[in-house]
């Protein structure tokens, strides 16, 4: 499959974020991805629901929703009635995953499982064939616009590796620091989607810089 590029709205211009979702709908981005933080997974506080519910109403580009927060299943009926389509949340999060998982396909929406840089791939060997989504942090999580850890395309190798000794369907995402060079080089390791901030939205014209990442 060809792989797609969901640019994250952490970078937008919150001052105007309609203007930068109307760029969004006119690109050629696959989803739209939504970090949500609460200050106390990670140490910053982003945006919460009223701006994913806001949110559906602009666009028909699937949602893809990151949860940097403690006990993201307390939040699971609000992310499903926003229209999510994917919703991730952290391993580092859940103490009982399977559960989680399971309340998030309960209510039709498609699981992601993310993994915080130091979390090694292989602890998702027993639940790999649950997921629709691995996301992989190759910066550390909480802001936009840091520097790409090289480790992480070692972890997108071995991801592959385990879907396909498990013969699991999950998509591998990355996210953090992914420009053209980084890009490249994680698709070629195996990524399928590729979530893009700082590089889109600070760019000159991020219409063309959606469509120079999709050309990787
Ligand atoms: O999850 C995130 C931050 O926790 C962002 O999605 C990620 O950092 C993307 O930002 P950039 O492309 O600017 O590195």
């Amino acid at each position: 499959m060809n792989h797609l590029v969901a640019p994250s709205l952490l970078s937008a211009n919150f001052l105007n974020l309609e203007k930068d979702i109307e760029m969004l709908n006119r690109s050629e981005a696959d989803w739209i991805h939504l970090d949500i933080m609460d200050g106390v997974f990670v140490p910053n506080i982003s945006f919460g629901f009223p701006v994913l519910d806001l949110l559906k109403e602009r666009t028909s580009k699937s949602l893809d929703v990151h949860l940097m927060i403690v006990q993201p299943e307390k939040f699971v009926d609000e992310i499903a009635a926003a229209g999510t389509e994917y919703m991730n949340v952290h391993y580092e999060a859940c103490t009982h995953l399977h559960r989680v998982v399971s309340e998030i396909k309960k209510r039709g929406m498609k699981a992601g499982v993310t993994l915080n840089p130091h979390t090694p791939v292989l602890l998702l060997e027993d639940i790999i064939r649950d997921l629709d989504m691995v996301l992989l942090m190759s910066v550390n999580p909480g802001f936009g616009g840091q520097k790409f850890i090289e480790h992480s395309l070692e972890k997108v190798k071995v991801l592959k590796e385990l879907i396909l000794r498990k013969n699991a369907r999950a998509l591998i995402e990355v996210d953090g620091g992914v420009n053209l060079e980084t890009g490249k080089r994680l698709v070629e390791a195996g990524a399928d989607v590729l979530v893009a901030g700082n590089f889109v939205f600070s760019s000159q014209d991020p219409i063309h810089t959606i469509h120079q990442l999709k050309s990787l």
